[in-house]
């Protein structure tokens, strides 16, 4: 998946903030995770067509810093549905100020749970038909 351009669903868009930076003055990547955990979630939630939580986040790469007023995109593909996970590939694009082309600064795999109201897994459905693998 890791092209040149953004791939996939948008599922989330916002802008880097003052308040979102570490020690050194850039982003934050825990606020970075908790976006694309945000639109994976959605993402994950439209496919399960119930609440989801996350179980794993996986082969989490870092390729480059966010800065302070950089429009940060989460983009999800759907990787694989299982009898009640789903595993969504993850990549956060932003589009820095004065700049056309979009960059790819991190990507990842998580995989949600579709859950029940007691929290326990429960099986996705989809079409009115259970997915099984
Ligand atoms: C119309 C709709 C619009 C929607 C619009 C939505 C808007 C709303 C968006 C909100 C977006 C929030 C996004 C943040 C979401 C959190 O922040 S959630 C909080 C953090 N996560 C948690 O607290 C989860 C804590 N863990 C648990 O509760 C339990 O471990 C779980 C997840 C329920 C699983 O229970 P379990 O008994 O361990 O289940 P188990 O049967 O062993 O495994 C279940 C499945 O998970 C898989 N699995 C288990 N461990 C792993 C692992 N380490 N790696 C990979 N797969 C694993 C199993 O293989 C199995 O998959 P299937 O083969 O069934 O497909």
């Amino acid at each position: 998946m890791t092209g040149n351009e953004p791939q996939g669903d948008l599922c989330i868009r916002t802008l880097a903030m003052p308040a979102d930076t570490n020690a050194n003055g850039d982003i934050f990547g825990g606020w970075l995770l908790s976006q694309m955990d945000l639109g994976g979630g959605v993402f994950a939630g439209k496919v399960a067509k119930s609440r989801t939580v996350t179980v794993a986040i996986e082969a989490m790469n870092f390729r480059k810093a966010v800065y302070v007023g950089d429009l940060v995109s989460v983009h999800a593909n759907l990787v694989r549905v299982g009898r009640t996970s789903i595993t969504v590939h993850l990549e956060a694009w932003v589009l820095r100020r004065r700049e056309q082309q979009s960059i790819l600064v991190t990507d990842g795999n998580f995989t949600y749970v579709s859950i029940d109201e007691q929290g326990h897994p429960q099986p996705i459905q989809r079409d009115g038909a259970t997915i099984s693998t």
